[in-house]
């Protein structure tokens, strides 16, 4: 059986999910597996990212969402917004849709979120049946960091991804531990049941 095809598609604006990925990467390889790592588009302009410090981006390809379709299973790096997607993800609201950034005086029509431009995809159910774990990062340690993986669930729930849990079953003494500040969902410990998932282990 050919390994599954992984995209590991991140947003980062400050680096944090950046090197996490780089973590879930090594995880796909100790699983046996293979993945890339993707960033989306940004959204905002260099003069607003240079007033909130956000350093230059990192160096992956950035990924369309015409290319999702080219993936078997993906995990989507998140930087919590108040527990929700940022809006390069996703504009949550519809008066976000209609937002405008003020630069110099200047109205600047920002770009359609990631998640906004998959209307096609969903309607032709190009992305039913694949597979998807999430994983997020919180400026806080009880900063939201379940309230954003749920919030996702109901975008791949409209595309029919399949939602991978991290689950206590192969990681209870992990997620119990009271030694070190952890999250729940971390994918070093649930991607060996991604691969069983597809049957691959
Ligand atoms: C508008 C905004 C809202 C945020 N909301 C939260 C939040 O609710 N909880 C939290 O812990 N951190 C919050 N943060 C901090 C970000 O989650 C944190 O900077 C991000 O995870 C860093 O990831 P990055 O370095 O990959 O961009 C917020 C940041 C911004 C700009």
């Amino acid at each position: 059986m050919s390994s599954p095809r992984i995209a590991i598609i991140i947003y980062s604006m400050y680096g944090h999910i950046a090197k996490l990925a780089e973590s879930v990467k090594e995880g796909v390889i100790a699983a046996g597996g293979s993945a890339k790592i993707y960033q989306i588009p940004e959204t905002l302009p260099d003069e607003i990212l240079a007033k909130m410090h956000a350093p230059p981006k990192p160096d992956y390809p950035v990924i369309s969402v015409d290319q999702l379709a080219e993936f078997d299973g993906f995990l989507f790096g998140i930087p919590t917004r108040y527990g929700n997607f940022p809006a390069q993800w996703k504009v949550s609201l519809v008066a976000g849709a209609r937002r405008r950034h003020v630069v110099a005086g200047d109205l600047i029509t920002p770009r359609q979120a990631f998640w906004d431009a998959t209307g096609q995809l969903w309607a032709t159910g190009a992305l039913a049946g694949k597979f998807a774990a999430v994983f997020v990062s919180t400026g806080t340690p009880g900063g939201g960091q379940e309230a954003t993986i749920m919030n996702s669930l109901s975008t791949l729930v409209h595309h029919g991804i399949v939602y991978v849990p991290l689950g206590y079953s192969r990681t209870f003494t992990q997620l119990s531990t009271l030694t070190e500040i952890h999250g729940g969902a971390s994918l070093l410990f649930f991607l060996p049941s991604f691969f069983l998932y597809r049957g691959l282990i």
